[in-house]
């Protein structure tokens, strides 16, 4: 199909339909609203008889201040959503697929009908209010840092076996809140950038890691729409707004992750891009907990075999040891 044909039928498709009100539901923090806010402005532009009203949805994640993994994991940010969904309670559900997990499959009869263009996939450090620090390097042995995602944690005692990392979760905005209160004396958290910006906290962005030093989580950066399968009027105007190349990077790392079995507590990192020539590149790793282990690997594909790209190098990673390594980390 050539891209005027596309256009010609984008057109039709919006003069045919009638002015109509569509449900968006979202989890109710600073960041979840701010994003859910974006792909409202993205429909909008695509089709300006479309009226986007947010439902904010509280999940059991959400509610729960305990360790995530008794609650069932990541998956506890979306199964109130889902439902809704489901039900028909809303049309369309927004993700941020990090928070999406890769071992169970997605409830049957939905489908994430849209990626919107990725984001920054950096991690950073925020420091508390008052620090005096500027990089991970200046830090004397023992300072603690703060994260509960074992990713970040294994990728921080790498480069730094000296520090303390405790577990340090919630909300980004209550998180920084926390974090300046300082009665625990963590000297610094670590934040996905493009979160920070979203949440307007840019200005608490520190020391941003390289990826070759932080490899980010699956999905980083990159917000899903979800709709009813079986809702062709959804389906159609969410095509509208899809970014084929994030479709393709998010399809071949979560293909990885599927390949790899990991639970929500794993700590895995994947990350695709595409080649200057036009090809897949797909980089995946596993860590130990305390980042003393790791297996890598690295594969390239046509762009059209995403999917095939994650498998293989989920067989790679499987092959140099991961599957021990995940299955030696409680769940
Ligand atoms: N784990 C929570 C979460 N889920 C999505 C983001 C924002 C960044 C993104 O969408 O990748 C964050 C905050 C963070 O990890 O700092």
């Amino acid at each position: 199909m050539t891209d005027t044909t596309t256009t010609v039928t984008d057109r039709s498709f919006e003069e045919a339909l009638p002015k109509r009100r569509l449900r968006m539901g979202s989890r109710t923090s600073h960041l979840a609203r701010a994003y859910a806010g974006r792909v409202a402005d993205a429909l909008r532009l695509v089709a300006p008889n479309v009226d986007v009203e947010i439902v904010g949805i509280e999940t059991s994640g959400d509610a729960w201040k305990g360790d995530l993994a008794r609650l069932g994991g990541k998956g506890a940010f979306m199964k109130e959503i889902d439902k809704a969904l489901a039900l028909g309670e809303i049309d369309m559900a927004m993700h941020a697929m990090k928070d999406v997990p890769g071992d169970v499959p997605l409830p049957r009869g939905l489908v994430f009908a849209a990626y919107l263009e990725r984001d920054d996939v950096r991690d950073c450090v925020v420091w508390r209010a008052g620090s005096r620090y500027e990089s991970l390097d200046d830090l004397p042995p023992g300072t603690v840092i703060g994260t509960s995602a074992v990713r970040r944690k294994a990728q921080i005692l790498r480069r730094r076996p000296d520090l303390q990392v405790v577990p340090f979760r919630g909300n980004v905005i209550p998180r920084l809140a926390r974090l300046d209160e300082n009665d625990d004396g963590i000297e610094a958290i670590v934040l996905a950038h493009s979160g920070l910006m979203r949440a307007d906290a840019g200005d608490r962005i520190g020391e941003t890691f390289p990826m070759d030093m932080m490899c980010p989580a699956v999905g980083a950066g990159v917000i899903g729409v979800q709709c009813r399968e079986s809702d062709e009027g959804v389906r159609g105007l969410l095509r509208l707004i899809d970014h084929d190349e994030t479709r393709r990077h998010i399809t071949a790392e979560r293909a990885m992750l599927h390949g790899l079995q990991g639970h929500c507590n794993s700590p895995i990192a994947g990350h695709c891009s595409t080649t200057p020539d036009g090809r897949l590149s797909l980089t995946g790793m596993v860590f130990s907990h305390d980042g003393g282990e790791f297996v890598h690997a690295h594969g390239q594909d046509e762009r059209d075999r995403a999917h095939e790209l994650g498998a293989h190098v989920a067989a790679t990673l499987a092959r140099e040891g991961a599957r021990d390594i995940i299955a030696g980390i409680p769940h």
